[in-house]
């Protein structure tokens, strides 16, 4: 486990940093929604300029008081790793889908998920970067599972048909090979019916000094 730190010593007390953590992540869904109704917006545009001058107030309130570290990463109460403020499984960052990545026995790793309006690239599909991002993250989480944490050094991305947004896919990755601090990891997003739409490949690095469970 790491941890960046970035909290006040009161606020990472027990309850405290638990009932803190629900109330970001309430936040960080509101504002999921917000974004997709911006993006999907048809309302007049005398009542456009109105809500941008709400959220001008509301984006204000926040500012008042803001972060210079970033989020913590560290094990919930049920055990399991999270980082709020990552921008694919944080649950407090309203970029990240977020993504709920599950182990499975055989060590490999899978993800339901369903892109959103907002991470719409071609009219009507989704932005390939935007897929790259969840193979990167979910092949890096296959990479920690099997014991070998690292950082992404290169990924290969294979786009065999557009992704749709608003629809269950199904993103899976598993390990392939070790060598020393060198870890190879495969993964797909795919249909439910198990037409692959993106694979991906990619080489992560154990950093020199990083234990099993990733940086100490
Ligand atoms: C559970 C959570 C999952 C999260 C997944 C998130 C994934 C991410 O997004 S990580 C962010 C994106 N990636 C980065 O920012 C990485 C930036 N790069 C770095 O920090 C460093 O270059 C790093 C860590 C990859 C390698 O640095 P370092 O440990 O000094 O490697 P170094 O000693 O030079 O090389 C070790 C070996 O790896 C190889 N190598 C290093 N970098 C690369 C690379 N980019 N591509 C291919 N091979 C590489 C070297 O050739 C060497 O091989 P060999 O042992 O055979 O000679």
């Amino acid at each position: 486990m790491f941890y960046y730190g970035g909290m006040t010593p009161d606020l990472a007390s027990a309850g405290n940093a638990e009932a803190r953590q629900a109330a970001l992540a309430t936040l960080g869904g509101q504002t999921r929604e917000l974004i997709d109704a911006v993006v999907l917006t048809d309302v007049p545009e005398d009542e456009i300029t109105a809500v941008t001058a709400e959220l001008a107030a509301l984006t204000g309130r926040l500012r008042t008081l803001q972060r210079t570290a970033p989020q913590s990463f560290e094990a919930g109460p049920d055990g399991v790793p999270r980082h709020p403020g990552n921008a694919v499984i944080g649950s407090a960052n309203p970029h990240a889908l977020p993504l709920i990545v599950e182990s499975t026995p055989e060590r490999t790793v899978r993800a339901e998920l369903a892109f959103r309006p907002s991470h719409e690239g071609p009219p009507g599909w989704v932005h390939g970067g935007v897929s790259a991002m969840i193979l990167d993250h979910l092949l890096g989480h296959a990479a920690a599972v099997a014991g070998s944490p690292g950082m992404t050094g290169t990924l290969s991305v294979r786009y065999r048909r557009p992704v749709p947004y608003g629809e269950p896919l199904l993103a899976t990755a598993e390990h392939t090979r070790s060598e020393g601090r060198k870890t190879w990891v495969e993964g797909r997003i795919a249909l439910p019916d198990g037409t692959v739409l993106v694979e991906a490949t990619g080489l992560f690095i154990t950093p020199s000094g990083w234990g099993r469970s990733g940086p100490e």
